[in-house]
């Protein structure tokens, strides 16, 4: 099998799986993985389609400019500027993007704080932290209509092979050095995520506030 095919044939099978959990509603979500170093190349989801769908047209090759490397109808996802910015300051091999009831309850819910932590859960050892009672946070951004202020401003917090930002009423974009790495680490946030919200709805069950 060719590394080209090798590639896609990675990324199609995240996006299945990422489909099976139905993360991709209303054709939301994209999804990218890096082909090659010099010159930068990475197969890229197209825009606009149903990502439950497999098709031959599911992913086209883009530059270091993000445009595509051959002639093709197919537009890349019009937030492959995001991609770029990961592949361009990391070593990071795969990106992926998706809207989740979830996220962005969370990215509304903490988004005037500008991040949200979590501590003492065991699936944080999934991002390769195993201290006690370790501490992770992910930033949460303002979701800029304008794609290159969006990926100006998610750029700012990328530090790392792997990494996470929230954008706000938005979604998630997470990266790792490959795609199990950043499939990984997605399905440990929307975990946490999921968590939170289940603890502060159970709580307030529990606990319900009496107002006089
Ligand atoms: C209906 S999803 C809105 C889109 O603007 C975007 O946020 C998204 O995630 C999917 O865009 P796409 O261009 O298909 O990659
Ligand atoms: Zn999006």
């Amino acid at each position: 099998m060719s590394h080209f095919l090798k590639k896609w044939t990675e990324l199609s099978e995240v996006k299945e799986e990422l489909a099976s959990r139905d993360w991709f509603f209303g054709t939301s979500g994209n999804l990218s993985i890096k082909v090659s170093n010099t010159p930068l190349q990475f197969l890229v989801s197209s825009s606009g389609k149903d990502k439950r769908k497999i098709t031959s047209e599911d992913f086209l090759l883009v530059d270091e400019l993000g445009n595509a490397v051959e002639s093709t109808g197919l537009k890349p996802s019009a937030e492959t500027l995001l991609h770029l910015e990961v592949y361009r300051k990391t070593n990071a091999g795969c990106s992926l993007h998706v809207h989740t009831v979830d996220n962005n309850v969370i990215s509304e819910l903490y988004g005037d704080y500008g991040e949200i932590r979590f501590r003492g859960q065991e699936i944080i050892k999934a991002f390769g932290i195993w201290e006690e009672d370790a501490e992770v946070s992910i930033p949460i951004i303002r979701n800029h209509a304008d794609i290159p202020a969006l990926a100006d401003e998610f750029s700012q917090y990328i530090d790392g092979d792997a990494g996470a930002v929230l954008i706000r009423n938005h979604g998630i974009t997470v990266w790792g050095r490959n795609a199990f790495e950043a499939k990984k680490h997605l399905e440990a946030w929307e975990f946490l995520f999921s968590y939170q919200l289940k603890l502060l709805s159970v709580k307030n069950l529990v606990q319900p506030k009496i107002s006089i």
